[in-house]
């Protein structure tokens, strides 16, 4: 077997998950050395490890190193066979991240599967559950992937216990995609979640939000989590353009006002709006795996981060694609991928 030797060094989490969906996807083996060497915690922690786990069970692989805090791993993938898959990350890690490791292997076997993820669905430092389904979900449909997602509960730290189902369809061949123009702003609403906190936190929120951008009253969403299992508070704002709706996210903390939460994720909303890209900071990461599958592909985005840059060194790896990066504009970079 083909087998690749990374240094975990050159990232974080993302690239060990990175490493997994290229790797279930191409057949091609790895080993990891000094995983998440530059953190503070470096090694696996749960939400990682779920994330080995998830990798092996849906793709048949041979793992050596599989272990908490284990900072080197071989993982040798075997047969992706689609099913009824349940993962939990045993806490509040993030098992939204974890659906995102599998998403690749799963979208490409021959059959629908199902997927019972169990974890945080809100958690800081990852995608929501609210931006899989407004922002990376359909931009998956335009390359041809059909996943269907529903949040059962959702789940905050450190309490975790949230509940989100996805059901992932085979998608042969994947459409080449480019995400350059977001089109015309069209609306921005809000929605304040909050888990055994007072509606006080969600409407001091909402109403930071109502003052920067006007919102309507129908366009602000106060909801909060029946039966709570922890204190939690999320803040939601999406962007819709024409052609892509961006997810903003804020979590409310202990010794944070309600109305810093709300002006941080105001002043990044902002700055997207200022700019003239179609994808965020975070999708840009997310969407460079699905458009290396592709073979091809193109979107703008407001920066081009270190874990775009980092994922992409990784995908150049795998895939036989060529990754670059341009400033256009003041806020906008527009990044390629050529087979
Ligand atoms: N606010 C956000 N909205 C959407 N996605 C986000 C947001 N914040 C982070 N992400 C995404 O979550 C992923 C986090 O990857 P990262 O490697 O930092 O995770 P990790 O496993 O927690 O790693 P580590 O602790 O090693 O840094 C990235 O793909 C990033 O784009």
């Amino acid at each position: 077997m083909e087998m690749l030797e990374l240094d975990g060094s050159q990232g974080g989490g993302q690239l060990l998950r990175s490493a997994l969906s290229l790797s279930l996807c191409t057949g091609i083996g790895f080993t990891l050395q000094d995983i998440r060497a530059k953190r503070s915690k470096p090694g696996l922690m749960r939400q990682h490890l779920t994330a080995v786990n998830a990798a092996a069970k849906v793709g048949g692989a041979n793992v050596i190193g599989a272990e908490l805090g284990a900072t080197s791993l071989r993982f040798e993938p075997g047969t992706i066979r689609s099913g009824d898959y349940e993962f939990s990350t045993g806490s509040a890690g993030s098992c939204t991240l974890v659906l995102q490791t599998v998403l690749p292997a799963l979208w490409s076997a021959d059959a629908t599967s199902r997927v019972r993820l169990q974890g945080g669905t809100h958690n800081p430092l990852a995608p929501c559950a609210d931006f899989l389904a407004e922002s990376f979900v359909p931009r998956l449909r335009d390359f041809g992937i059909e996943v269907d997602l529903e949040l059962e509960s959702p789940g905050f730290y450190p309490a975790g216990g949230g509940v989100l189902h996805a059901t992932v369809h085979p998608a042969r061949e994947l459409r080449a995609c480019a995400f350059e123009s977001r089109g015309e702003l069209e609306r921005i609403d809000g929605t304040a979640l909050l888990s055994a906190l007072s509606s006080d936190i969600g409407l001091r929120e909402l109403a930071v939000l109502q003052a920067r951008f006007d919102l309507g009253e129908d366009a602000r969403h106060l909801r909060q989590v029946r039966p709570p299992r922890g204190p939690g508070n999320a803040l939601i704002l999406r962007v819709r353009h024409a052609a892509h709706t961006t997810t903003f996210t804020g979590f409310g903390q202990r010794g944070t006002s309600a109305e810093t939460v709300a002006a941080r994720v105001a002043n990044e909303a902002q700055t997207y709006l200022d700019s003239g890209a179609c994808i965020d900071e975070y999708l840009g990461d997310q969407l460079l795996l699905p458009m290396a599958l592709a073979g091809g592909g193109s979107l703008t985005t407001t920066a081009p981060s270190d874990h775009l840059r980092s994922n992409a060194a990784l995908i150049e790896k795998f895939l036989p694609v060529e990754i670059t990066w341009e400033q256009q504009d003041a806020g906008t970079w527009r990044v390629t991928v050529k087979s």
